[in-house]
């Protein structure tokens, strides 16, 4: 299925992503946003190839990445080495609405505190995906862990529109082969060592945000 519509550079690879997971942590725990970022550009390849019906979700994804991106390739880009000096540059210049929208709707604390979000979808979806079964429905894996993690900071509309590509997520099998891992068993394997990974660029960036109160950023 994945060949079918996705080129070969586009071709998902779980161990490539995970790889850019492990990249993103630098040895004081601070995370790298460049890893950061390639790691969400490896996630969309595999959205990409699962079809159209998804093309919202990765719109909204690209585009998040992509504000991301001209920070760190913008003049203050040095400020934006990690998520923590993000933080530290967007607050000390008052570069951040911090109650409601204003005249910083595209700063790196908002944008990636959206794509933060979905790194908890991302865990709590493959914490179920390793220890599901094989009659086990990735459509209802998937909008558990979006219940639990994006859903509140949704409106109805993308609610209900979520709900609906959740239901064309092919089977356990057929996501199994796009993970482009090998076998059941090595994938299950492999998303044993990406989760802790996953889940420890999730808690650091929690932390961080909850520290400063931007959990909450219009
Ligand atoms: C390891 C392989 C298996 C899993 C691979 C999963 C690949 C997932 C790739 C990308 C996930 C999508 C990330 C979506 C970011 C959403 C950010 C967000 O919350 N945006 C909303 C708020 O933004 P602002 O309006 O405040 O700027 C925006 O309203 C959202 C619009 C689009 C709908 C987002 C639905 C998210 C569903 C996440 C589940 C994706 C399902 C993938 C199926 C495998």
């Amino acid at each position: 299925m994945a060949d079918s519509v996705a080129s070969e550079d586009q071709k998902f690879c779980l161990r490539e992503v995970l790889d850019t997971f492990k990249l993103c942590l630098s040895e004081n725990k601070e995370v790298y946003l460049q890893q950061y970022v390639t790691g969400w550009r490896g996630l969309v390849k595999f959205l990409n190839s699962l079809g159209s019906v998804f093309g919202f979700i990765s719109k909204d994804a690209v585009n998040k990445i992509q504000i991301l991106v001209n920070h760190l390739n913008g003049e203050n880009g040095s400020q934006y080495v990690t998520i923590q000096s993000m933080v530290k540059y967007e607050l000390e210049n008052e570069l951040v609405d911090l109650t409601k929208r204003g005249s910083h709707p595209e700063s790196g604390c908002r944008t990636l505190l959206r794509l933060h979000r979905a790194l908890r979808w991302l865990e709590l979806f493959l914490e179920r995906l390793r220890t599901s079964t094989e009659d086990s429905k990735t459509s209802v894996m998937c909008s558990e862990a979006y219940n639990e993690s994006l859903a509140p900071h949704h409106p109805w509309v993308v609610r209900k529109a979520a709900g609906m590509a959740f239901c064309v997520l092919p089977g356990r099998p057929a996501f199994f082969e796009v993970m482009n891992v090998g076998p059941p068993e090595q994938v299950v394997a492999m998303l044993g060592e990406a989760l802790p990974l996953i889940s420890e660029v999730y808690q650091i960036t929690e932390e961080l945000y909850a520290q400063h109160n931007l959990l909450d950023l219009p």
